[in-house]
């Protein structure tokens, strides 16, 4: 399959820190997967995803989507993608259909088709009675399925996810992956972080894991589990590999 993604020992340290947040990281994601980076707390996912979104520019190394540079071609790559940010990214005060009008206009998006979009979005994620009330009522699992349909609105084949269902009770998260395991049977490629391992063995066609800034492994889920003596679980694989100590930097 076509490499959409292509990482070239990508490093990265934010101003007035002493360690790098991606160290050398090299990767390549290919069309139609559902790529799951997974690490401990400050591993770098956020970090790496918010690069790979040419939110933040690395500190060396170099990036290409479809074979466009990240230096040269960060807008127009960004047209071309999806992005849904693990803070939420809506206006608190505009209404969920609001919210995603606002969206909409930003993608450029017809109006005469967005309003048929925006209220078929919300009605798939079981939000329709809900669309005319403003985000503030929301509860965090509503307010996480709305952020997904602002990254989802124009359709882009490849789509970013930091993770999409933190904080979301089961219901949801059903509601979540189902959307997004649609959206990988219309062929898009997805990208995105989790903690949530035993949806990511069965979510993911292809997994990284991620310590200190580097992949430690990459592979397809049972892979990853046939890899590790004894392992049944990448829960299993994850602890071999990255240990149990708990990671608290400042
Ligand atoms: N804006 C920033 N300025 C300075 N350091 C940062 C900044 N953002 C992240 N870091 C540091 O970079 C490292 C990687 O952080 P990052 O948020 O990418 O990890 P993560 O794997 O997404 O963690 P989590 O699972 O807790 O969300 C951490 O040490 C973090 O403290």
């Amino acid at each position: 399959m076509e490499e959409i993604i292509r990482v070239y020992q990508l490093s990265k340290r934010y101003a007035g820190s002493d360690r790098y947040a991606l160290k050398d990281l090299s990767l390549s994601i290919k069309q139609g997967e559902i790529f799951g980076l997974l690490g401990p707390n400050g591993a770098g996912k956020t970090t790496l995803i918010s690069t790979l979104c040419g939110m933040i520019k690395p500190t060396s190394g170099e990036l290409w989507f479809k074979n466009l540079n990240y230096r040269q071609h960060r807008r127009k790559i960004q047209q071309q993608i999806g992005v849904v940010p693990q803070e939420y990214a809506l206006y608190p005060t505009l209404t969920a259909a609001e919210n995603l009008y606002y969206f909409g206009s930003l993608y450029g998006l017809p109006a005469a088709t967005l309003k048929q979009d925006v209220a078929h979005g919300l009605e798939r994620v079981g939000l329709a009675d809900f669309a005319q009330k403003p985000i503030k009522t929301f509860s965090g699992g509503m307010q996480r399925r709305v952020n997904l349909l602002a990254g989802i609105l124009h359709r882009p084949n490849v789509l970013f996810l930091d993770e999409p269902t933190v904080g979301v009770d089961v219901h949801s998260k059903e509601v979540i992956m189902a959307l997004l395991q649609e959206l990988h049977e219309q062929g898009t490629t997805i990208i995105y972080s989790s903690h949530h391992l035993n949806e990511a063995q069965h979510f993911c066609t292809k997994i990284a894991i991620i310590d200190e800034g580097s992949i430690i492994v990459e592979g397809k889920p049972q892979q990853l589990i046939e890899s590790v003596s004894g392992a049944t679980t990448l829960e299993n694989v994850f602890i071999h590999l990255t240990g149990s100590q708990l990671r608290d930097y400042a």
